[in-house]
Order: structure tokens, then C-alpha cells, then sequence
């Protein structure tokens, strides 16, 4: 089922500058020169008329004064900007303080240089093309693993692998362990756990093709690009090729890398290729009718599929490297790679204990056999019954449970669909079986968030895609905040879906929604102290899906629910988890109580008439509910309104 039909060099570039969609940057233009955009308009939002309802309302208090208020409004951070690093939201050791809403609409209005046009014009120079051109190939040629931790289905490593075949040298594999990296990106340490044991796998079968895996730590991430320029020398070799990440660090970090690599005396000068390869349909390559990146996911979708069926290239799988020359392993110069040890998870990023590494290792075997196994078992024996039962978070088969191998790399996006695809009695991927098609859809979801964060890069920034929303007031209530993660919170869906993301790593999609409204709208905590808390703690945490799926949940992202639309726990429990076999499953203080009916076991203070009953519970514990959702759920209609009145 997975053959690979690449054989030959694609007819495709390996990287496409020329068909970035975004205008030319006016980044030469003097801060002090620019012209501050109104912070928000129609463009961002897409909704003019609400905009200007917005600017006359009268009754919202005066803005709080900027403590660093400075004559340019690009330079400014936001008012609010304390806040955000005091609740080690924006972390400052990495960091500059949150940006002001003019600079994110600077982003907008094409004042500023996205990071993927840094990216393009570093691959455009005249010095790093010609080289890309020209250079021969010396001793060996590098693949640089990332986020794409396969043999099978990976673009830049089987280009890596045709260039050292036909150049008649080694493949010599490489992985970059940045603790710093780790620290800002807030990995979660079972996500490191998971990234370290698919390495051990992957050195195992690169081994049996004579390639060897060297992992270099770097303790300063900004060093990155130089060691792996003194490695390649030291190893001799002169074409380094990494898939692109689409996050700002990454886009600068390669731009970084390319010139690095570029510089220096004739035989010093190398090439690196970095290509795309984590979506199906690369970003940039779908524009709205206004020519630029849609923000909204049915129409994204539609093109999506029609650029998928007009290139069907997009989905062609690429064969596994080829085996190294024999002899690899003997010669002097490459076989201390062979040796290089995996390292342990660095500190912060460890497992708590034994018991912790038992448990997540049985529950998540990594690697991407067990991806690929995952996958065939679902498109096999579930798939075809995903629509009806992916909202059920108590049918653990409802949904592929795939997340953590697409985010970490073991399970290619192309692979997943054509496997799905292959089960269907269609080609299209929009017809045919509901489950299939509806499943393509939510791996496009992916897909769709990873386009939004290169046109909108400053959402990795902190500021949610609308800029405007960075004016609510939130709460930082640190007890409020801790009954959430703690699964304390007296609504049972709530806690359940709480208590299993602290058990297993995982919740469900569904539950992700509503958690993350309750947080943001119930609670009106800042809602980027969620998506914090959901990187360090979730096995697939992806930084784009993430963002992404706060941003719909707290009504501030591409594509989401209106603000006023605010999720009821007690519904959304009864819906989705009809017979309480979810929340019974997670909230041990309701898991024997037999009185408690269906209907009470959402509500069980409130709705059940035992007063026996609710003396057990408080013996054992389970509190009552923390806000009254329907009060609740007024106060943060105000918050978001006066939020959205204010002109900061
Ligand atoms: C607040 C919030 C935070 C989230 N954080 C993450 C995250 O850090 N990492 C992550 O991978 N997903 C995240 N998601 C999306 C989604 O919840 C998970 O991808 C899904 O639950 C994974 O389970 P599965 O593999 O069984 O999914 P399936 O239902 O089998 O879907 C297949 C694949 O499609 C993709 N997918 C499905 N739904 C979404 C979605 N809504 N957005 C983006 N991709 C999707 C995932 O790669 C998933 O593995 C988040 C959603 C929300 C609402």
C-alpha cells in the first residue's frame, strides 16, 4: 500500500520563492517613517461593518496608560504588555516584549518582512543561488532532521539521498538537540520522550542502510546555524538539505543558516536546500480572490482540493533513502558517527519518574512503524464510521489518535491520505464515503493552520490573529487558573477532559474546544496561558494546531467561533458524552456512584435529588461548580465588548 512512486529528481523546484503571494516588503523604510495603520481594519478581520460599530461605542473606559510609550508605534509594546510577561506568556529570556497592534498591522499592510520572505530572499541571493547551482558535491552530503522523523515519505531526505547516490558519497544524517529551543518552544517533556525513543528507532534503521545519525546538543540556539556549518566541515561535506518549519524562529533561523553556510573561502562555501515538505499543498501557493492567504477554512478547503487535483504530484510519495556505499562504516573520516549515543531528555524536559515513563511509553510507542501500523489499523476498521463518531470522546477508536506522529514527523500528511484515499471508491478526496472524506478534511485542518502562521507570523508572537483582541482585559486569577488544570472545576466534562491530558498526554478534539472556551470565556483567562498549558503538556503539542484551535475556542483566531457564541459545559457534556461513560472514565470521585442517574452525573450537585449522594461527593471532595455559567458567560460578553471598543 505505501509504495512510493518517486524515482527520479521531481520537475518541481525545491523551493519556490518566485510564488510567495505576498507583496514586496517595504522593510527599508525608516521605523520612524512609518505610517501607523489603524490597528485594525476589515482586512484582518473581514467583517468592515462590525468594525464600525466598534469605533462609536462610547461607554468603554479610557485605555490604561503605555509605560513605555515611544514616538513610533511600531517600537511600542502593547499596553497590556506587563501582563503577558508576568504570566510568563511572552517569555522575555527569548523574546521582546508583546508588540503593539500597530505592528501586527504593519505585518498586514506588507510593511514588514514576513519571516518566510527573509527565508526566500536568502535562497534568492545571487551568492546562495549560484552556489545551489554550481557547487560540486565534496565527501558527503547532510539531511537534517526536524519535525520530520521518517525514512519513509520524507522529501528532503530522499533529495539528500539522489544527490549524495549520484554524487557517489555518503549520506550522513543529523539531529540538532537545542535545550533553549526546547525552553521557548515549551516542548512538554513527554514530547521529548517521545522525540528521543523515535530517534533511537530511527538510528536503527538508518544503521541497517549504513547511514549514520549524528545528534549534535547546542547549548545556545542562536549557535545552531554555525555548528552545523563547522560539523559539515569537519565531516567534509558541502550540501546540507532540511525541511522548512513555518514558524517565525525556524523561517529566520534557515535564513540564518543559508547565508552562514554560503560564506567564507571557495572550500569553505556550502549549499543548504530547504524545502518544503510537511504540507500537502505548500503555503503561499493558495490565494483568495483578493490575491492573498485565505483566513477562513471552507474556502481554503475548496482550493485546497482543486490545487490537489490539478497537481496530483502534490500527492506522490518519496522512496526511502537509498543504502550508502559499503564501506561506509569503515572509513576513518565517518565511523565515529556511527557510535553517537541518543542523550538523555535535558533538564526541565525529563520525565517525573519510572511510573510516568512506563505508563506514556506503553500508552504512545513511538517511531514511524507504529505510525504507520496506527494508520493502516484505522483506515482498516474506523474510518469509515469517523463521521458519526469523532465527537465522541468516550469511543477511543473514533478518531485515529495519529496527532503525535503528524506533529512529530513520523507519519507524512501525504502517506495519511493516500491511505484513506486508497480505501474509498473514489479519487476524490471530497466525495464518496463520509468518514473518509471527512477525515481528509480535518488532516487539511492541519494543513491550513501551518499556511495561516506564514501569513500571519506575528500569531507566533503572541498577538492573536486579530490584533483588536489584544485589548480585552483577562483575568490572571492564579486559583481559578489551577482548578482548570487541575481538573477542578466542578463541571465533570471539564475535570475529566483536564484529568486526561495530565494522565495520557492526549485529550480529545472535542473536549479541547470546550475546555479552552471555558477558559477564555467562563473563567475570561487570558487565553494564551491555556495554549502555554496545552504545549507543555500534550504529547502532539503543535505549535500551529494549537494557536489555531485557541484562537476558534477564545473567538481571537483565523476562521473562529463569533465571540458571542460561547460553548455551555453542561450541554456540550450531555451531547457528546451521553451516557457520562467519559467523564465516569476520568473523574474518579463519580466513577462508582451508580445512583447518580445519566442526566446527573453532568450536574450531579445541582441535579441530583440525593442528599446522600451529594454528601459522598463532598466527603470524597469532587467542589461544586466555580462560576455560574450563565453569569459568566454575561461578564465575558462585556469584557469582549469593551475589550473591542477600546483603540489601543
Ligand atoms: C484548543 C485546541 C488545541 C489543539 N492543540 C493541538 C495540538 O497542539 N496539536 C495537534 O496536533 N492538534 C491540536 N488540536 C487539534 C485536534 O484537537 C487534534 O489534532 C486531535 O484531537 C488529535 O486527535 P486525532 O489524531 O485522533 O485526530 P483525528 O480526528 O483522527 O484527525 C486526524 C488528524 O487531523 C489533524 N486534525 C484534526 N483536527 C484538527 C484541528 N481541529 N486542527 C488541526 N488539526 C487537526 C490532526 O493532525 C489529527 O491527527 C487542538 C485543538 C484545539 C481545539
Amino acid at each position: 500500500m505505501f509504495r512510493a512512486i518517486r524515482t527520479s529528481t521531481p520537475k518541481r523546484s525545491v523551493f519556490s520563492p518566485s510564488t510567495a503571494i505576498f507583496q514586496k516588503s517595504k522593510s527599508t523604510m525608516a521605523p520612524s517613517k512609518r505610517k501607523a495603520s489603524a490597528p485594525q481594519t476589515s482586512r484582518i478581520n473581514g467583517d468592515p461593518s462590525t468594525d464600525k460599530k466598534r469605533k462609536t461605542t462610547t461607554d468603554a473606559p479610557p485605555p490604561p496608560t503605555n509605560p513605555n510609550a515611544s514616538s513610533d508605534p511600531l517600537r511600542t509594546p502593547h499596553p497590556f504588555y506587563k501582563d503577558s510577561e508576568a504570566h510568563g506568556i511572552v517569555l522575555r529570556k527569548f523574546y521582546p516584549s508583546e508588540m503593539s497592534n500597530a505592528r501586527a498591522q504593519a505585518y498586514n499592510n506588507n510593511e514588514l518582512p514576513r519571516p518566510i520572505e527573509t527565508l526566500y530572499a536568502a535562497l534568492a541571493e545571487p551568492e546562495t543561488a549560484s552556489l545551489r547551482k554550481s557547487l560540486p558535491v565534496r565527501q558527503a552530503v547532510v539531511h537534517w532532521f526536524k519535525m520530520d522523523l521518517r525514512l519513509h515519505d520524507n522529501r528532503s531526505l530522499w533529495l539528500a539521498s539522489q544527490k549524495a547516490q549520484e554524487a557517489g558519497v555518503p549520506l550522513i544524517c543529523l539531529y540538532v538537540l537545542s535545550p533553549e529551543d526546547l525552553e521557548a518552544h515549551l516542548r512538554a517533556p513527554i514530547r521529548v520522550d517521545f522525540m528521543l525513543r523515535t530517534l533511537e528507532i530511527l538510528k536503527r534503521d538508518l544503521d541497517a542502510l549504513e547511514i549514520p545519525l549524528w545528534v549534535e546538543t547546542v547549548g545556545k540556539r542562536a549557535e545552531v546555524p554555525s555548528r552545523i556549518k563547522e560539523l559539515m566541515k569537519s565531516w567534509g561535506a558541502s550540501h546540507l538539505f532540511c525541511a522548512m518549519e513555518y514558524e517565525v524562529d525556524e523561517l529566520r533561523r534557515e535564513a540564518k543558516l543559508v547565508k552562514r553556510l554560503a560564506e567564507g573561502e571557495e572550500d569553505e562555501r556550502m549549499v543548504a536546500q530547504v524545502v518544503h515538505d510537511t504540507c500537502v499543498v505548500m503555503p503561499g501557493a493558495l490565494k483568495s480572490g483578493s490575491g492573498g492567504q485565505y483566513a477562513v477554512y471552507s474556502p481554503w478547503y475548496r482550493a485546497w482540493i482543486k490545487h490537489v487535483e490539478e497537481n496530483p504530484d502534490c500527492l506522490e510519495m518519496y522512496e526511502k533513502p537509498v543504502a550508502n556505499p559499503p564501506g561506509t562504516r569503515d572509513r576513518r573520516q565517518f565511523s565515529h558517527l556511527f557510535d553517537c549515543p541518543i542523550p538523555e531528555a535535558p533538564e526541565g524536559k525529563r520525565l517525573r519518574d519510572d511510573d510516568e515513563k512506563v505508563r506514556f511509553r506503553a500508552l504512545w510507542p513511538a517511531g514511524e512503524h507504529e505510525a504507520l501500523r496506527r494508520l493502516e489499523k484505522f483506515c482498516d476498521e474506523d474510518i469509515g464510521k469517523y463521521a458519526e463518531r469523532r465527537d465522541m470522546p468516550a469511543k477511543q477508536e473514533g478518531t485515529s489518535n495519529l496527532s503525535v506522529h503528524f506533529a512529530s514527523g513520523t507519519l507524512s500528511a501525504r502517506t495519511a491520505i493516500r491511505a484513506a484515499r486508497d480505501r474509498n471508491n473514489t479519487k476524490k478526496l471530497n466525495g464518496g464515503n463520509e468518514g473518509i472524506q471527512r477525515w481528509i478534511s480535518e488532516v487539511a485542518w492541519r494543513e491550513f493552520y501551518k499556511h495561516v502562521l506564514v501569513g500571519w507570523p506575528y500569531v507566533c508572537m503572541n498577538k492573536p490573529f486579530k490584533p483588536l483582541y489584544s485589548n480585552i482585559e483577562w483575568s490572571y486569577n492564579a486559583s481559578h487558573f489551577r482548578a482548570w488544570t487541575q481538573g477542578r472545576t466542578g463541571f465533570p466534562i471539564i475535570d475529566a477532559a483536564m484529568r486526561q491530558v495530565l494522565a495520557t498526554g492526549y485529550m480529545h478534539n472535542r473536549l479541547r474546544m470546550v475546555v479552552a472556551s471555558f477558559l477564555a470565556k467562563d473563567l475570561l483567562i487570558d487565553w494564551r496561558m491555556g495554549e502555554r498549558y496545552f504545549m507543555e503538556h500534550l504529547i502532539d503539542g503543535d505549535f500551529a494546531s494549537n494557536n489555531g484551535g485557541w484562537g476558534f475556542a477564545a473567538s481571537v483566531g483565523v476562521d473562529p467561533q463569533p465571540y458571542f457564541r460561547v460553548f455551555n459545559p453542561l450541554l456540550q457534556s450531555e451531547k457528546f458524552d451521553p451516557d457520562g461513560e467519559y467523564i465516569r472514565r476520568w473523574v474518579e470521585e463519580l466513577r462508582d456512584l451508580d445512583d447518580l442517574s445519566k442526566k446527573e452525573v453532568h450536574d450531579p450537585y445541582g441535579r441530583c435529588g440525593s442528599e446522600e449522594v451529594r454528601k459522598r461527593l463532598e466527603e470524597r471532595g469532587y467542589p461544586r461548580q466555580m462560576v455560574e455559567h450563565a453569569g459568566a458567560r454575561e461578564r465575558a460578553l462585556e469584557a469582549y465588548k469593551r475589550g473591542l471598543a477600546r483603540d489601543l
